[in-house]
């Protein structure tokens, strides 16, 4: 059997929304992202479903991302492969902005690219991995394949060869990721949005990203810290999420940095300096914001490391 992992991820990182995304996992040393097992090959290619998420997953596997993947990645290649038998671990919530479909589809990628000698190169598999997850999505963003596969914190290129660039990180930085337990598509969450920015508010966006960027190069955490607003997604969202404003002042009256929302929502991040405001953050929001038995929190850190085999 080969065992491959990915881990989960947070889009736009508040100030940059479609274009960065960060890769987190436990500072516990747990994993924190879907796997993906191949454990043999056979005449049929067949899927079996496991993991704590896997209720939270179409029925039918047919219409699993994972099959979805092995197509497409055989059609990229252009040759008929064996099938496989495979399982998928499936550790992260569906519809959670934790980058749930994204992390199945880097991982199933990855492993079939890996496992069939990697015929792609990482231009053409993370351009795949961003096509598969418009399909779901209904619009092509990389904020969320691009660091599940590469790890770190990620500026998207979509526009360059590169695709995507690494940025520096704080490196006491603690995230708290709070998943409330409850669904939201991103679909839906991108229906809200608006279809156009006058020229006033795309300037405050870019200068915003900007400000963000280079205080992270200029390792000036304070102006990091102001920079962290989101200009574009929240104004547009918080009707979907009303509980954030109030967590956001009881949190930010502790001195947490920072309080945003993970990628589509409804997932809660909190940027923290030290463990005594990441230990706040993490009882406040299982508190506060869990509400059923779905919900999960976590403290991470940034993983560096993106996809890869276990
Ligand atoms: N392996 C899979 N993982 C996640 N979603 C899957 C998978 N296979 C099929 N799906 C379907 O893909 C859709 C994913 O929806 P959506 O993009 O809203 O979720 P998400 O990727 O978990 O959200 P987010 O990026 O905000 O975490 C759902 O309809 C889900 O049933
Ligand atoms: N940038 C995407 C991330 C989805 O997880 C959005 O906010 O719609």
């Amino acid at each position: 059997m080969k065992s491959y992992f990915a881990p989960a991820s947070t889009g736009n990182f508040s100030v940059g929304f479609d274009l960065l995304g960060a890769a987190f996992e436990p500072v516990d040393g747990s994993l924190f992202g879907d796997e993906l097992r191949i454990h043999s090959e056979q005449a049929e290619l067949s899927l079996s479903l496991t993991g704590r998420y896997v209720h939270q997953l179409p029925k039918d596997t047919d219409h699993n991302l994972v099959l979805k993947c092995f197509y497409a990645f055989e059609k990229a290649i252009g040759r008929t492969l064996p099938r496989l038998q495979l399982e998928l671990v499936k550790n992260l919530p569906v519809g959670s902005g934790l980058g749930s479909s994204a992390c199945s589809i880097v991982v199933a990628c990855y492993a079939f690219n890996d496992y069939f000698g990697k015929p792609l190169d990482d231009y053409q598999l993370l351009q795949l991995m961003a096509q598969l997850e418009g399909g779901v999505s209904g619009s092509v963003h990389y904020d969320n394949v691009a660091p599940s596969f590469y790890g770190g914190l990620l500026l998207m290129l979509p526009d360059s060869p590169l695709l995507c660039r690494a940025l520096p990180w704080f490196e006491h930085w603690q995230v708290v990721l709070c998943y409330p337990g409850t669904v939201l598509s991103t679909k839906e969450a991108r229906a809200v949005l608006p279809q156009q920015l006058t020229l006033k508010h795309s300037i405050a966006f870019a200068g915003m990203l900007s400000r963000f960027i280079s205080a992270l190069y200029a390792k000036d955490e304070s102006e990091a810290f102001a920079a962290l607003q989101d200009l574009v997604a929240e104004p547009a969202r918080q009707h979907l999420m009303p509980e954030l404003a109030p967590i956001r002042e009881k949190l930010t009256a502790q001195g947490i940095g920072h309080v945003g929302i993970s990628g589509a929502g409804p997932t809660i991040f909190a940027v923290c300096q030290n463990d005594t405001q990441a230990k706040f953050a993490d009882d406040y929001l299982q508190q506060h914001y869990a509400k059923n038995s779905d919900a999960m929190t976590t403290v991470c850190r940034l993983a560096r490391q993106g996809a890869r085999a276990l």
